[in-house]
């Protein structure tokens, strides 16, 4: 265990079917950091994120914290972490007002931090439009801001920048180091390998089901002095 280990997975496994599964999925997470899970199509990040939740419950696997053990579906562990997932639902009438409203007095959170999650996100101005008139940008913005109402040391993002315009993945990243210098650590997953060389401290790499890289981004980029961009680190 390094010395700032916080979150081990341990050989995490899902079987779906003989042909569709994610296999001894090993690494850890450090606190505080920024860890990107990247991967294509299927390659398993969001049944990854749904194990760690807690929402799915693995074929094989352990998940240790402090070097301890523990049961993701526990409520001490689920009162560690916020969780955006990859697609939110809302109810259609709510404004985006009332749907945070809803989501803080769940959690016992106050109306101040609704409106700075709001202000946070960029939606403070729509905050009483319904979510029907909302874009799907707009929408996962909304999502962003429950996952950062609690205040909790880790935030899991599925996908977080779906749908995001330019200008709100640059708002996005701000977002995201300010929540590392506060301490936090943020596990994410995304399709886009410059967003990880950007922001991420380290990176795992997913494929078919198996984590096939994880490191440090900067060990990952260097490869014998030579700057090598993800892309091609992965793909070559
Ligand atoms: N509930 C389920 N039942 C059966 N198979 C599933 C289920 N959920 C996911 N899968 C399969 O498991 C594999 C991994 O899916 P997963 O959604 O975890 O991938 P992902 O890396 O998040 O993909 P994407 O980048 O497309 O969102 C895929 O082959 C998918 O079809």
């Amino acid at each position: 265990m390094n010395s700032k280990e916080w979150i081990r997975i341990e050989g995490l496994a899902k079987h779906y079917s003989p042909t569709k599964k994610i296999t001894d999925i090993s690494f850890s997470i450090d606190k505080p950091e920024i860890f990107a899970l990247c991967g294509g199509n299927g390659a398993g990040k969001s049944t990854l994120i749904k194990m760690l939740t807690g929402i799915m419950k693995p074929t094989a696997g352990m998940v240790f914290m402090d070097g301890k053990k523990v049961e993701p579906q526990s409520k001490s562990f689920k009162k560690l972490f916020s969780y955006m997932p990859d697609e939110m639902l809302f109810p259609r009438q709510l404004t985006g007002l009332e749907v945070l409203t809803f989501f803080a007095r769940l959690r016992g959170i106050s109306d101040e931090k609704v409106t700075e999650a709001l202000h946070q996100v960029g939606l403070f101005d729509v905050r009483d439009m319904q979510i029907k008139q909302y874009s799907k940008g707009m929408q996962q913005r909304l999502s962003l801001a429950q996952a950062l109402l609690p205040d909790v040391p880790l935030r899991i993002l599925d996908e977080p920048t779906n749908g995001l315009d330019p200008l709100w993945v640059y708002r996005f990243k701000e977002i995201i180091q300010e929540e590392k210098r506060q301490g936090r650590t943020i596990f994410f997953t995304t399709h886009i390998l410059s967003l990880v060389e950007e922001l991420a401290d380290r990176a795992g790499f997913m494929q078919e089901g198996h984590l096939q890289y994880c490191d440090s981004v900067e060990s990952l980029v260097q490869k014998n002095g030579v700057y090598t961009p993800l892309e091609k680190v992965f793909f070559n």
